[in-house]
Order: C-alpha cells, then structure tokens, then sequence
C-alpha cells in the first residue's frame, strides 16, 4: 500500500521506526517531515498529509506528534480524512474495519516503538468491513464532511 506519513518535532525520533517497520512490511512510504527535531507545527504537517491523501497518492497516513491528539484534530478538519488516536491494537484495527479511518495519529510520549510497531502493523492489516451498518454509518460522515 503507498503510505503517507509526517510528525512534529515531537514524533519524529519515532517516525523513523515507524517507516522502517513500514517499508519492513513491504509498504511504499512517503515522508513529509518534520527531517528533524527543529519545531513544527502539526496543522502545517497534516495539511501536507492530507494533500498526498486526496491527491491519490497515498491510501492512508500516519501522523506522529507528542500525544496523537493535536495531529488527529488537525487531520479531522481537512476533507476526506478519517483520523483517529489509537494506542491499542484493537482501535488500531477497528478504527479501520468499522469506521474506515484513513490517518492514524500516534503519541510518541505515549508509546514506545515496539507496540508502535505493533499499532501500525494492526492498522495496516485491517479493512473496511463490507457490513451495510459500518458503510451507511461512513456515508454519513461523508455527508458531514461535504456540510462543512
Ligand atoms: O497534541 C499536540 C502534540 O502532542 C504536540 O506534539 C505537542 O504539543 C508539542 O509540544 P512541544 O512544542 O512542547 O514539544
């Protein structure tokens, strides 16, 4: 799957696990920063995300910031993003298969690299489910987003 992935300078020593493990599974990444630990705000990374997301270029996403939190409000407000905090294996998974959310956001305060690893190999796995509850449910935050 072609992956698009940023942190804020808080997530950014583990962004470099994460796209290792990544392209370990065999996945195409691309890395829009932050390069380093100079400070960044997180909305201007998530814009740069999104874009990869809605331009066709990147099937999902990942965004590392100190929390996950800041990282998956900003990503939530551009359109056509699903994003969502998952710091258990089983949000990691359901977040997809039930709500088809396309940006997972992870903490780098919160988790260390190896149950990052294990969050990201859970989200990456999972797939939307075909249950017509779950599609009609996402067909409305489709609406939503076309509302705002
Ligand atoms: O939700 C926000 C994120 O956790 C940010 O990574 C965090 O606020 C950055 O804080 P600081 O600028 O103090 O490193």
């Amino acid at each position: 799957m072609r992956l698009v992935i940023g942190s804020d300078h808080a997530g950014w020593s583990l962004k470099g696990t994460v796209i290792a493990h990544l392209r370990e599974l065999g996945h195409e990444v691309t890395d829009v920063g932050s390069y380093d630990d100079k400070p960044v705000d997180f909305p201007d990374v998530a814009r740069k995300v999104a874009a990869k997301i809605t331009a066709g270029e990147a099937e999902r996403g990942i965004m590392v910031c100190g929390t996950g939190v800041g990282a998956s409000i900003a990503a939530n407000k551009l359109k056509g993003i699903r994003a969502a905090v998952c710091h258990d294996v089983h949000s990691a998974h359901q977040a997809v298969e039930h709500d088809d959310v396309n940006v997972m956001c992870i903490g780098a305060q919160i988790v260390g690299p190896w149950l990052a690893k294990d969050l990201i190999t859970s989200f990456m796995e999972a797939e939307f489910s075909t249950d017509e509850d779950f599609r009609r449910r996402v067909r409305k935050l489709h609406e939503m987003d076309a509302e705002s």
